[in-house]
């Protein structure tokens, strides 16, 4: 296929890294937060990803962006669409994968999709049609405990069938091992959606050459990466911009387990910390002055870390006095909040973790877009803003990173 790939991801951490996915396959890829203006100036580019905030919003609601990411994509040339959806299937029990799935088949006149959430470099695999978080099935994986769409099943055919009426079908491992023409064999003749087992890179480079003429493909980083690689023939881009420079600060409001590990490491350290308590202060307005006050009385800090990840025992004691969503929003405008201030206070470098953290701060500050610039961990690329004068963004996947790297991106 010679024109654009077009990618809507359903969360902003989740784009940057089918962005990488995409830029390491060999395209040159820019990526959107939000649908940008029909006006938007693009550099030259072979993919173009739109990053999203629909991963846990009413179904009706992520239909209708994912609609209009995609309308936006095709006036752009995107002849192929790439819908990137979590590496862990994150989902609220009726949607919105499969809603969203439905609606962008539809308008793409796409009988069958092949998919698969499998992104071995992330330590996910889809085997048997179960998905695995390293050697942990999804559901006695922590996702369990996901604040938003906590993840209490592991097989995706069952998860994906509760979220639409369309057919759901697998292709399990032993038919990919069997190579390229067994896969195609195997989905011939079928309609609906197809979820293939793959462990590998190489399975997923295999899948990409057989979704390379598709109008539509799911799935994560995993199969965005070999799906580029069968478009480009594998042939690599120089590597990205250099690592941003200047005062930084972490923002996580991630509770993934991952992301607890990198905060302890923090506060090991002795990094200054700033803990946003929602039940004590619940009001946006007042945490964010709070947290802006603690900042603005530091003195020669490294890398400050301003927080309200909570490990599940304290999370939920949080949700059941605010509710869920409640609680959500105040960090999330909180956060947001928090991120203009310190942009203004001549912050370079903001560190986010959380999918949903980094939608809130990227939204706040108004950043459209950005270059993919180099990898601070596998699948974490530093962003550099299109536009106005705003910080360098490095937005952290929860289950990204190793232990210490919110401590080594915000080192001086
Ligand atoms: N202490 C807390 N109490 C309640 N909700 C919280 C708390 N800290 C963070 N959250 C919310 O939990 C969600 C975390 O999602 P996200 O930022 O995508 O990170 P992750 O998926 O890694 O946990 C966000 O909506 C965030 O605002
Ligand atoms: O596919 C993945 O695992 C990531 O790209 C992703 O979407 C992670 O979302 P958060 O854990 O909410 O950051």
């Amino acid at each position: 296929m010679t024109g654009v790939l077009g990618a809507i991801a359903d969360d902003f951490t989740g784009a940057t890294d089918v962005a990488v996915a995409f830029r390491r396959g060999g395209l040159r890829t820019l990526l959107f937060f939000g649908v940008p203006p029909e006006a938007e100036v693009l550099p030259p580019h072979d993919a173009i990803v739109i990053a999203l905030k629909s991963r846990a919003i009413p179904a009706a609601d992520a239909v209708s962006s994912s609609m209009e990411a995609l309308e936006w994509l095709r006036n752009r040339n995107a002849e192929q669409i790439y819908f990137k959806y979590c590496s862990t299937f994150d989902s609220t029990p009726r949607g919105n994968i499969g809603p969203v799935l439905d609606a962008l088949s539809q308008a793409t006149s796409s009988s069958r999709v092949l998919m698969t959430p499998s992104s071995p470099e992330h330590g996910r695999t889809q085997y048997q049609g179960h998905l695995f978080v390293g050697d942990t099935l999804l559901a006695e994986s922590p996702l369990r405990d996901h604040p938003a769409t906590p993840m209490t099943d592991s097989h995706l055919p069952r998860l994906l069938r509760a979220q639409t009426t369309t057919p759901v079908f697998l292709v399990t491992h032993d038919v990919v091992r069997r190579g390229e023409t067994a896969v195609r064999e195997a989905i011939d003749g079928h309609s609906g959606y197809v979820l293939v087992d793959a462990l590998t890179e190489e399975d997923l480079r295999l899948l990409g050459r057989v979704a390379v003429n598709s109008p539509l493909v799911a799935g994560a980083a995993g199969l965005a990466a070999g799906l580029a690689t069968a478009r480009t023939s594998g042939t690599p881009l120089a590597s990205g911009t250099h690592a941003p420079t200047g005062p930084a600060v972490v923002l996580s409001g991630s509770c993934s387990a991952r992301t607890l590990e990198q905060i302890a490491v923090m506060l090991r350290l002795g990094r200054p910390a700033h803990r946003l308590d929602p039940v004590a202060t619940p009001d946006p307005d007042a945490l964010a002055a709070g947290a802006l006050a603690w900042y603005d009385s530091l003195t020669d800090a490294v890398g400050p870390l301003v927080y309200s990840s909570s490990n599940p025992a304290d999370l939920q004691r949080t949700q059941e006095k605010l509710g869920v969503a409640r609680s959500a929003g105040i960090l999330e405008e909180a956060t947001g909040l928090i991120a203009l201030g310190l942009a203004g206070r001549g912050v370079r470098r903001l560190v986010a973790a959380g999918g949903e953290t980094s939608g809130a701060i990227v939204t706040a500050l108004g950043v459209r877009g950005g270059v993919i610039g180099s990898e601070a961990a596998s699948g974490v690329p530093w962003i550099h803003p299109v536009g106005d004068r705003h910080p360098a963004l490095l937005l952290k996947s929860g289950n990204f990173g190793e232990p210490d790297l919110l401590a080594t991106a915000s080192a001086s």
